[in-house]
């Protein structure tokens, strides 16, 4: 302190001395103290002047003076400056005199750990940096795997990304490195470098950040499989459900937009999936499996599986294909199951037609060995094994039949929404029709075949091969008159020729009963047929009406 500064306290502690006698005190000896230090500034200027080289005894008294006065300034400050403040101040001028120490902390994310375990926070940050990098990046790598949708990016070594996150500035670098034991083996790893003061936003908000968001994205470029038995092909590199499933990817381009199914049952459909996969939390309070089983049936050529696939689209979900006819054990059913991934679609196509199944039903004498396969024991076993393994699975049962179902897969609780997809309705039609042809509304040639389509009964499969006979519009929409005028005569002429016969009980089975009836050794050849179409059904065309009345049922 100078003496200046010393006048300037003096000063201001003399404004306030007349009401306090401790003050007025050190007033005055703060002005004796104020005093030495002039007059020791003034003997300390004249030292350094040879000629005026002070004496022994006149620096024993400068340096007396001097301690005296740094003792009562030490005391002052002790009793005029709270103790907090003081520490305060001391940290500050500390910090601003002691060595710089770094401000950065680097975490590194190595892609392996323990050995050879690969680590998720580099995996997510691979997808996440992929998704942030700037304009400044230099070198970008390129890559896309056999079907994928999309071209992925990765910064190449040595490159970095400047992220933001809730103000916090992250610089990600990514490193390779080559070991200098095994020169062969390069070490890649991620340096994530911000401030320290950040570390537990970081740690507690950013990593997690980082995780969900890398989440989002993989789920975003995610391509939906079709696994089915064996390893027939998987064009993804590995056997997915470690070998038992094989696997391609599912190109169906089938989506709810491309779908002709009554309007108000497919805005159900969409909201009870949404409200499914949403319902985590929910599942969990009630003590219930997280899953959902729907049962589609129709007559052949309706969407069935044109809708499995478009449910899978819309939740890129995987679709597991079961068929049922290729197992004989519950044993070969459990490894099946629990090799099945979470979020996907089981699905049982033409369940009506599983032959020891329907057998069980429709033949009394039949007696089922114990160690074979019934629908009640799929039934029961499936949904004891959900409760133990897996999150967000839906089942799915096909069938043309409803009524040929077992009662077990009917009964309340067993499948969660019971949905039937029938004949091609008006509105059905104009949804093909635009996505065929792009045909509006107020097409001339609509009204006709609205009068047409009231008295014929069509499936849409039936209509989309009329529609994709030619590329002209008008062309198409005249081939589908024909069609439905054909498809109505055909329909009165069977009408005709059934009043014309015996009375009923007389009459000569048709086709559907003769095929109940046949029973044995037809009907399982039937079923077989049946059941090696099932796995192509996803993308091709077939036409086998049947009678059925729209109907949706929602448990
Ligand atoms: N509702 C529909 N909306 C749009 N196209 C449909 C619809 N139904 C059928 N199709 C067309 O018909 C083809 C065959 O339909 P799909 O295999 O989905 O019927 P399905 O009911 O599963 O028949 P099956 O019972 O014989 O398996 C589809 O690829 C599609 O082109």
């Amino acid at each position: 302190m100078n003496p200046e500064e010393s006048c300037f306290i003096l000063q201001t502690i003399t404004k306030t001395r007349a009401s306090n006698p401790e003050a007025r005190t050190l007033a005055s000896t703060l002005k004796s103290s104020t005093e030495s230090m002039a007059s020791f500034s003034s003997k300390a200027s004249n030292m350094f002047s040879l000629s005026n080289l002070p004496s022994a005894s006149t620096m024993f008294s400068t340096y007396a003076s001097l301690a005296t006065s740094t003792m009562l300034i030490r005391s002052m400050v002790n009793d005029f400056i709270p103790h907090q403040l003081q520490s305060y101040i001391l940290s500050a001028l500390r910090s601003l005199f002691a060595p710089r120490q770094a401000s950065q902390l680097t975490l590194i994310v190595e892609e392996y750990f323990s050995g050879m375990n690969r680590n998720q926070v580099y995996e997510a940050a691979e997808m996440y940096v992929s998704a942030i990098v700037s304009p400044s990046v230099e070198r970008l790598k390129v890559c896309k795997a056999p079907r994928e949708k999309n071209f992925t990016f990765t910064i190449d070594k040595g490159e970095e990304v400047v992220d933001c996150f809730e103000g916090v500035q992250l610089k990600w670098r990514f490193v390779c490195s080559v070991d200098e034991k095994s020169s062969s083996t390069e070490q890649r790893y991620f340096e994530i470098s911000f401030n320290k003061r950040d570390k537990e936003k970081v740690l507690g908000s950013y990593l997690p950040h980082v995780l969900n968001k890398s989440k989002d994205l993989r789920e975003e470029n995610k391509v939906v499989n079709l696994y089915t038995l064996g390893c027939f092909y998987d064009d993804m590199g590995g056997g997915g459900g470690g070998g038992v499933w094989g696997s391609i990817n599912l190109d169906h381009p089938a989506t709810f937009d491309t779908l002709a199914m009554d309007p108000e049952l497919k805005k159900a459909l969409i909201d009870d999936l949404d409200r499914f996969v949403k319902r985590k939390d929910f599942y969990k309070k009630v003590g219930k499996a997280w899953k959902r089983g729907y049962l589609l049936y129709g007559p052949p050529g309706t969407g069935k599986s044109s809708l499995i696939a478009a449910m899978a689209n819309y939740l890129k979900f995987d679709i597991y294909d079961l068929e049922l006819s290729q197992l004989r054990y519950d044993s070969e059913l459990r490894r099946l199951l629990v090799a099945t991934a979470n979020r996907s679609i089981l699905v049982i196509e033409d369940i009506d037609c599983s032959v020891q199944l329907h057998d069980r039903q429709f033949d009394g004498t039949y007696e089922v060995p114990n160690d074979q396969l019934t629908l009640s024991g799929v039934l029961n076993f499936i949904d004891g094994l959900w409760s133990s393994c897996g999150d967000e699975r839906i089942i799915v049962f096909t069938s043309n039949h409803k009524d040929r179902l077992d009662p077990a897969l009917l009964r309340p609780g067993r499948m969660d929404m019971h949905i039937h997809m029938s004949y091609c309705t008006m509105e059905g039609f104009k949804l093909l029709a635009f996505n065929y042809h792009g045909v509006k509304e107020d097409h001339p040639l609509l009204g006709e075949i609205e009068g047409l389509m009231e008295n014929t009964e069509v499936t849409p499969a039936e209509v989309a091969e009329e529609l994709m006979k030619s590329d002209q519009a008008d062309t198409a929409l005249n081939g589908v008159i024909d069609f439905l005028r054909r498809k109505k005569m055909e329909e009165e002429k069977i009408k005709a020729d059934e009043k014309g016969k015996e009375p009923a009980d007389c009459q000569e089975p048709n086709k559907e009963q003769k095929s109940e009836n046949e029973g044995g050794k037809k009907q399982e050849k039937t079923n077989k047929r049946r059941n090696t179409k099932s796995r192509k059904s996803y993308s091709r065309n077939r036409r086998r009406p049947t009678k059925a009345n729209p109907e949706i049922f929602s448990q």
